[in-house]
């Protein structure tokens, strides 16, 4: 027996088809979204991404920037730019691409951008929206992650998640959305004794924290739903995550793959929330 694949890649797409439709209908109306993403400094991986969030607002029709800027720059000039964008009407989403140089404060900001516009989800009032359980933009990567599971049949109700990792930006977010979803959450991280153990009870594991092919088949129950959100660059140049996907793949009932799962829907998570901020600007 072998897993079921669960392919980001093609609920990505579809899911797309269906906010196409409603940019359409939102620019009838004179909106169309925009989104600007700012990158500091020539981080490789980074490039990546933000490559491939503006080849996304493209099929998307939507308006996108791409604001690179040197690594030199300062919080000030970096806080500048987001003060301009904050102002900016034909900005619906402003994302400044993690990490950022160390001579800047990252929280800073996050803090700087308007929670409006805040389309990472990374705002502390977004954050507090998020487990407050009010409608907010959520975090790109855990509402991809909620709507891989349902756009499968695996629906978080009653069943056991485990969480591995605690980031603000995939572990902590997912798992208040695991919760919202009524499943029963417990918390992994490097200071958890016995995490195989605990993540072999897990329904559903979801794994975020930046170790290549951590979880072995030992820490899956036989049938789970295997959530891999890590992306690791390995030293020849291919991506990673953190399950041994070849050897959790006899054991999972469904798994993600790397790549082709979680990232590509991160990106279309950001391209929902830039719409759903488009759309609140209208009024
Ligand atoms: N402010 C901010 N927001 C982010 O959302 C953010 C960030 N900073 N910094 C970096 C991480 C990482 N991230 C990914 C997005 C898409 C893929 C993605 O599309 N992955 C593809 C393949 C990409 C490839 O081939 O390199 C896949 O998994 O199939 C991966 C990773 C967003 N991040
Ligand atoms: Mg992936």
């Amino acid at each position: 027996m072998s897993a079921q694949i669960i392919y980001g890649k093609q609920i990505s797409d579809s899911i797309r088809e269906e906010l196409i439709q409603e940019v359409e209908q939102l620019k009838q109306q004179g909106v169309t979204p925009g989104l600007v993403v700012i990158l500091v400094g020539e981080d490789a991986a980074s490039q990546v991404y933000v490559r491939n969030k503006a080849k996304a607002c493209e099929q998307l029709g939507y308006h996108s920037e791409v604001i690179r800027v040197p690594a030199e720059t300062t919080q000030q000039e970096l806080l500048a730019l987001i003060g301009k964008y904050n102002e900016q009407q034909n900005i619906h989403g402003i994302l400044v691409q993690l990490p950022l140089p160390k001579h800047i404060e990252e929280k800073a900001i996050i803090d700087a951008i308007s929670v409006e516009k805040d389309v990472d989800g990374f705002h502390p009032v977004s954050v507090g929206n998020l487990m407050i359980g009010d409608d907010a933009l959520l975090p790109c990567t855990p509402s991809g992650v909620i709507e891989l599971l349902k756009r499968t049949g695996n629906s978080p109700a009653g069943k056991h998640a485990v969480v591995i990792g605690r980031s603000n930006i995939v572990g902590k977010p997912v798992a208040m959305l695991l919760l919202r979803e009524n499943a029963t959450v417990t918390i992994c991280h490097s200071r958890t004794p016995n995490i195989a153990e605990i993540a072999r009870q897990a329904d559903i594991l979801v794994v975020g924290v930046g170790v290549p092919k951590l979880v072995k088949k030992e820490w899956v129950k036989p049938g789970a739903v295997v959530i891999d959100v890590g992306v690791n660059r390995l030293p020849d140049g291919k991506l990673c995550g953190d399950v041994d996907y070849d050897d959790v793949l006899d054991v999972a009932g469904w798994i993600t793959p790397v790549p082709g799962g979680v990232g590509p829907m991160t990106i279309t998570m950001l391209m929902a929330n830039t719409l759903k901020s488009a759309k609140q600007a209208r009024r």
